[in-house]
């Protein structure tokens, strides 16, 4: 299983840092346009290799797609990311170059390959990679969703005072600040609902932490979040790659699914070794409705910025 990580930066290199440590690649190519990056950032994954006892070989290379050649996943992490005080779609200007460059190229060399996008506004980046490349729609993923329902997770048992591994919640929508739609109606601890934990008011506060949970690590950081990113698309790679069959929200091209076409936003998928292998249709309360409605209708807008 050959993985390419396009992007050396801070969640590229956390992505194939996860990747080796979880050790089911035996290959995985970290690539990056600034001279020596990627080879440097491999090196220094590599030279962690005996002390966290993975197999998985990382190499680096300067915009050479050759080595990435018949990659079976490429993950796209190239491009800017935010500063405190900006959102995610002011990134589209350079970032929509740069994403339309590297799917190319990915796919010149690996034409089977199943791409994920992380590069921001990255449902806006998911959509572009539809309408420029050939690829069908279920191998063009966007990771937003699991990191957001991780996020999620974690205020949820803040809040709850329970550990994080006894809360289930899932997020979908857009991958924006405003965009996103945490599903308390499908939250849970044990099976146990968490309004009976949470008072209504408690409960919107994890909703609205939640959703402003990149631009509060940004303004933290003073760009945005690594780790749980890099964690993120790490389970979604191994979801694929061992045809694990785990459901994680993820952007995806829709045509009447949710009620909603022509946008890649998130939903529930199942991922296995063909990329997106069912859009799972859930049950949402009336009130998530209307906020998914409201959701794509801010991805639609991001979307008429692109050159198409
Ligand atoms: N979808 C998500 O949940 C999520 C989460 C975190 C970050 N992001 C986004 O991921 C992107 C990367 O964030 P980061 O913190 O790693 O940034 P970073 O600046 O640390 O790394 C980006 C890397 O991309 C490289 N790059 C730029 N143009 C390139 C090209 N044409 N080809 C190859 N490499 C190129 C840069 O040299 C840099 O090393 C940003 O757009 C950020 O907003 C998305
Ligand atoms: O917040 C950002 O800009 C980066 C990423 O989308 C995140 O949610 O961490």
């Amino acid at each position: 299983m050959k993985v390419t990580v396009v992007g050396a930066g801070a969640v590229g290199a956390s992505c194939a840092e996860y990747i080796a440590i979880k050790d089911f690649a035996s290959e995985v190519v970290l690539l990056d346009i600034k001279e020596g990056y990627a080879e440097g950032k491999a090196m220094d994954l590599m030279q962690t290799a005996s002390l966290n006892g993975f197999d998985t070989k990382i190499t680096g290379s300067t915009s050479d797609y050759y080595k990435t050649a018949n990659s079976d996943i490429a993950v796209i992490t190239s491009g800017i990311p935010r500063k405190p005080g900006m959102t995610r779609e002011e990134l589209i200007g350079i970032n929509a170059g740069i994403v339309k460059t590297v799917s190319k190229s990915l796919l010149e060399h690996s034409p089977n390959a199943i791409l994920i996008v992380v590069s921001n506004p990255m449902d806006t980046m998911t959509y572009l990679v539809h309408k420029t490349t050939n690829l069908p729609k279920h191998k063009i993923i966007g990771m937003g969703g699991a990191l957001d329902s991780a996020r999620f997770k974690y205020r949820l048992a803040e809040a709850i005072g329970a550990p994080i591994s006894d809360v289930d919640g899932m997020v979908i929508g857009g991958h924006s600040d405003k965009g996103m739609v945490p599903l308390i109606s499908h939250a849970a601890r044990n099976s146990v609902k968490v309004s009976e934990f949470l008072s209504n008011d408690r409960m919107q506060q994890v909703v609205e932490d939640t959703k402003v949970g990149g631009a509060t690590l940004t303004k933290l950081l003073g760009t945005s979040a690594w780790y749980a990113p890099g964690a993120a698309v790490s389970g979604l790679v191994q979801s694929i790659a061992c045809d694990q069959k785990k459901i994680f929200p993820c952007s995806t091209y829709l045509e009447g699914e949710y009620g909603l076409n022509n946008l890649c936003i998130g939903v529930p998928v199942v991922l296995g070794k063909n990329g997106i292998e069912k859009i799972v249709d859930i049950e949402l309360s009336d009130a998530e409705k209307a906020k998914m409605k409201e959701s794509a209708e801010g991805v639609s807008k991001t979307n008429g910025l692109l050159d198409l």
